[in-house]
């Protein structure tokens, strides 16, 4: 039977990657997307942005809203600090399959905890099923029109804590105008625009990086 991208993802960090090393399952991936098939990870580019804010932040506890295939949670997590931990949802049982195996040949399953849902369901039950508290960062790259009713339910659920940082994908190509138009007109958040490239791509896209007020 036919293999599917993720698939054929997930055996390329197989056969190119070693085992217990994150960095090579990204390498693996990036190569993968350049010299193959395109796939919509955040990607190398974009990816050392996400790093420098993850590494700026330095959080205890990470929301992930879209796993897809892993590579993004796999690049965060290979950068948490020890007891320092990521929840990532993703509602597509076969990308969250994948997504499971590319995690754990990275050797990163005791700091990514994923959620097989959809994000409306689960944020309003992270408190009270995970024991979590506040985030410190959320990092959104799930179906875009979802950013915006998702932040304002983060927001109700209480999961957010003045300095929380977010982080969105994708803010140019495909684009999330709403988002971006409550986000940069909101007094309780700070914005700034990070410009890049879709990844693997020169295609203009970039990241916008808010700090909640409170
Ligand atoms: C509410 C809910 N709950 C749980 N999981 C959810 C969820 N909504 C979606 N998911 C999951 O997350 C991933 C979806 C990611 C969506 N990302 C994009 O669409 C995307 C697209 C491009 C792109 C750009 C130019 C093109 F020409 C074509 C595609 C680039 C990107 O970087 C993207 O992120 C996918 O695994 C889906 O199952
Ligand atoms: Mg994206």
């Amino acid at each position: 039977t036919q293999s599917t991208r993720p698939q054929r993802m997930l055996a390329a960090v197989h056969n190119n990657a070693t085992r217990g090393d994150p960095r090579s399952v990204v390498k693996a991936i990036d190569q993968f997307c350049r010299q193959k098939e395109w796939a919509m990870n955040i990607g190398d580019e974009k990816g050392c942005i996400l790093d420098s804010v993850v590494s700026e932040v330095n959080p205890a506890m990470v929301l992930e809203l879209g796993t897809y295939c892993g590579y993004s949670t796999v690049r965060i997590a290979s950068q948490l600090p020890p007891h320092a931990k990521i929840i990532t949802l993703e509602f597509n049982p076969q990308n969250a399959a994948v997504a499971r195996q590319i995690i754990a040949w990275a050797g990163l399953g005791e700091k990514i905890k994923l959620i097989e849902g959809s994000s409306g369901d689960w944020i309003p039950k992270l408190k009270e099923q995970f024991g979590v508290d506040t985030f410190d960062l959320v990092f959104l790259d799930h179906w875009k029109d979802r950013y915006l009713p998702d932040t304002k339910l983060m927001e109700e659920c209480g999961l957010l804590r003045k300095g929380s940082i977010l982080l969105a994908d994708n803010v140019i190509c495909p684009g999330t105008p709403e988002y971006l138009e409550y986000i940069r007109n909101s007094p309780r958040y700070k914005s700034q625009y990070f410009k890049s490239h879709l990844e693997y791509t020169r295609v203009e896209d970039g990241l916008e990086k808010s700090i909640f007020l409170g």
